[in-house]
């Protein structure tokens, strides 16, 4: 059986777990460690593809939560997938829409059997099974796919997260027979167990036990301390094997890619970047900025003076302050294309720098010019 996604190591970094590599893809080819934008609803908000592109992204997210409830696996079908319907041409990953149920719908009930849950949107009564949501992903056609799992909450017993990730291990076994399109559509499993290394471990093994074409690291990012994060990933990664994608999900800020590529992860997401862009605050090399502050109302400078992004180099802090203080929608647009591009171009130096073995220098340097106190 041909396999749809192929990762490829080009370096170890001599000093950390951190590696360099390519994810093969029916959509192109993906530089590792990568940040995936995300497009929650088949876009990524305020952004146009040829935006996207312009950026270099090469991979953005989407979710079979949202996309299900509206549009409809249906009609993102019937225009060409995902891919055709946004007119997209690079690769596509989406969530399996475990996590939002969790996090958008009301009166939800979990069994073996699956998710009960109703619509956020009208509050129609829905149902979310392995096979179900296999069939969603399969319509929708992105180039990865997750498996349905259970994020526990954290903090959560450890009884529940034994029952839980029995569900998850179960779970992706059902939605391994279920894929219709195993060469078309990478499907990851997703590696649960919250702060218990053994569960952790077992789950882990389970997976791989699957031969499945890339893992994601589930159940983090959601409220635990960063230190404990940064353990069950470096106890987890080892686990998963080295001629995988390994996928840490939910994350996301500048420390916690570089915590996560030291300890061996290649592809992260979140919505961080986009969604505090439409607060007005963005990411710069000397730390975070708030632009709608008063301080910046006659700053005729450019949002990051180290930046060399279109919007860096076109517009100052005055004129986007102005803009997002109207709600002039161009602001939101600005401040959004300079995030993306902020943590594409930062991801774009981390590999570099293992390529070259200084990692850590590099990320020592970043985070004393960020304003991190971090290790
Ligand atoms: C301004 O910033 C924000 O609004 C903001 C919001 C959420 C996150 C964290 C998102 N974290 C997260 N997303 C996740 C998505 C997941 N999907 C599946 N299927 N399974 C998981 O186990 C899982 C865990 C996650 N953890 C980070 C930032
Ligand atoms: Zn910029």
């Amino acid at each position: 059986m041909t396999v749809p996604v192929r990762y490829e190591l080009l370096h170890r970094c001599k000093d950390t777990a951190a590696r360099r590599g390519r994810v093969h893809t029916p959509h192109g080819v993906i530089e590792t460690p990568v940040f995936m934008p995300v497009g929650t609803q088949a876009t990524v908000k305020t952004m146009a593809p040829w935006e996207l592109s312009e950026l270099g992204a090469k991979i953005i997210l989407s979710n079979t939560y949202h996309l299900h409830l509206r549009p409809g696996e249906d009609i993102v079908k019937r225009g060409g997938g995902l891919h055709g319907f946004m007119n997209w041409s690079g690769a596509v990953l989406t969530d399996s829409g475990g996590f939002q149920v969790f996090s958008l719908s009301e009166l939800r009930k979990i069994t073996d059997e699956g998710v009960a849950f109703r619509s956020h949107i009208d509050g129609s009564p829905r149902f979310f099974s392995p096979e179900s949501v296999m069939g969603i992903e399969n319509a929708l056609g992105a180039d990865i796919i997750m498996q349905l799992d259970e994020c526990p909450p954290y903090p959560a017993s450890r009884e529940y997260l034994r029952t839980s990730l029995d569900r998850t291990l179960a779970w992706a076994k059902r939605c391994k027979q279920a894929h219709a399109r195993p060469d078309e559509q990478a499907l990851f499993g997703i590696v649960q167990g919250g702060e218990h290394l053994d569960l952790r471990r077992e789950a882990a093994e389970a997976l791989v036990d699957l031969d499945l074409p890339g893992y994601a690291i589930g159940g983090l990012s959601v409220g635990e301390p960063k230190p404990l994060m940064y353990e069950v990933l470096a106890y987890t990664t080892p686990f998963l094997p080295a001629d995988k994608p390994r996928y840490l999900m939910g994350v996301g800020s500048p420390d916690d890619l570089f915590e996560g590529v030291e300890r061996g992860v290649d592809m992260f997401d979140c919505v961080l970047p986009t969604r505090i862009a439409r607060n007005g605050t963005i990411f710069t090399s000397k730390g975070k900025l708030v632009l709608k502050n008063a301080r910046y109302r006659e700053d005729f400078s450019p949002i990051d003076e180290d930046c060399d992004c279109r919007v860096c180099k076109t517009f100052t802090r005055a004129y986007i302050r102005h803009l997002l203080k109207a709600e002039e929608v161009l602001g939101i647009r600005l401040t959004s294309y300079h995030n993306i591009h902020f943590l594409l171009d930062l991801m774009e130096k981390m590999r570099k720098s293992i390529e070259e073995n200084r990692f850590l220098a590099f990320k020592r340097e970043f985070y004393n010019s960020y304003g991190y106190t971090g290790q």
